[in-house]
């Protein structure tokens, strides 16, 4: 698409006889947010590399903003998050920020602001060596927003991080992706990237499987949804025994209804009347379709 800050386009490497890249093609649009996902050895981080210019691929091709990964303009409007970032121990966090800020160009004024910003002013005048990995992964975020870049690519950006510290690292991103950058999280905390990203891309063995918005790849997995229907009194044995369902404890049954025969199953259940008490909804979260692409169900 026209727009799109990161274009790649049948993306192949081999490293010796393996292939560990073959026909990637994933565009990412101003403001996006994209959860890249992939079991150990998938390809992420060889296709991160590739979109900084860091390796080169063997066939299909690349742009950032419409220039040559690891080009001077890419390299400008790209900012990378690595999962372990390493920063000189004997800064302190100010004096690392500022020295980024004077090699990017960007403004030093705002140096203080952006610690401020990920949470570690009150640790900015410390030496980087008495960070917690934490607090480095913060200082590491505030690197990439003070280079206010177009594309944001970033490698597990949350392990290390308390709770607290994950929700307030995918606050920043919402920020970053409303003012308009591509945001890339390469990650395998699927509990967080559900709620968090804008599309889901699915890497098995160096193909992309998925590639589209959460709701979009529900719909074509055609997973079920599980309903648990709580029967009044002692109806249970009846609600079973006429669904067709489950028996889960003294007074439930569960359902799985694919996505075409919920609502057929939902009037089937209200026409019970009384016998059902409540009836609870539970459709596949992103773990049951990242497994169901990942391990091939989908093909
Ligand atoms: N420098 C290298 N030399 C040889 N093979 C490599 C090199 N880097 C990666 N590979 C291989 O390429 C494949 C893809 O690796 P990559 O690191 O891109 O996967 P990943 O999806 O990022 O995995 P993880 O989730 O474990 O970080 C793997 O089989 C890996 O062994």
């Amino acid at each position: 698409m026209a727009d799109s800050i990161l274009h790649i386009k049948n993306a192949g490497k081999s490293r010796g006889a393996m292939r560990v890249l073959e026909g990637v093609s994933l565009n990412a649009e101003p403001g996006q947010r994209i959860a890249l996902l992939g079991h150990n050895g998938a390809g992420k981080s060889t296709l991160m590399k590739a979109v900084l210019g860091l390796t080169t691929l063997d066939d299909g091709r690349i742009t950032v903003d419409g220039a040559r990964p690891g080009s001077a303009h890419a390299r400008t409007v790209t900012a990378y998050l690595p999962e372990a970032v390493a920063f000189h121990k004997s800064l302190t966090g100010r004096e690392q920020l500022t020295l980024f800020a004077r090699l990017a160009g960007s403004d030093m004024a705002q140096v203080a602001g952006y610690l401020d910003r990920v949470g570690i002013a009150d640790a900015a005048d410390r030496r980087i060596g008495t960070y917690s990995k934490g607090m480095r992964q913060r200082l590491g975020l505030a690197q990439v927003l003070l280079g206010r870049p177009k594309l944001a690519l970033l490698d597990e950006p949350t392990s290390g991080l308390d709770p607290i510290s994950r929700h307030e690292l995918y606050a920043i991103i919402d920020e970053m992706a409303a003012h308009g950058t591509a945001v890339v999280i390469a990650s395998h905390t699927l509990t967080e990237v559900e709620a968090r990203t804008d599309r889901i891309a699915i890497l098995r063995d160096g193909r992309l499987v998925a590639d589209d918005t959460l709701d979009n790849l529900t719909l074509r997995a055609g997973l079920p949804t599980r309903l648990r229907v709580r029967a009044h009194g002692d109806a249970a044995a009846r609600i079973a025994d006429e669904t067709g369902g489950t028996r889960v404890n003294g007074v439930s049954v569960d359902l799985l209804c694919t996505p075409d025969r919920k609502m057929a199953e939902l009037r089937r259940l209200s026409a019970m009347g009384e016998a059902v008490a409540d009836i609870e909804m539970h459709p596949p979260r992103l773990e049951d379709l990242y497994r169901h692409y990942s391990k091939g169900d989908s093909q």
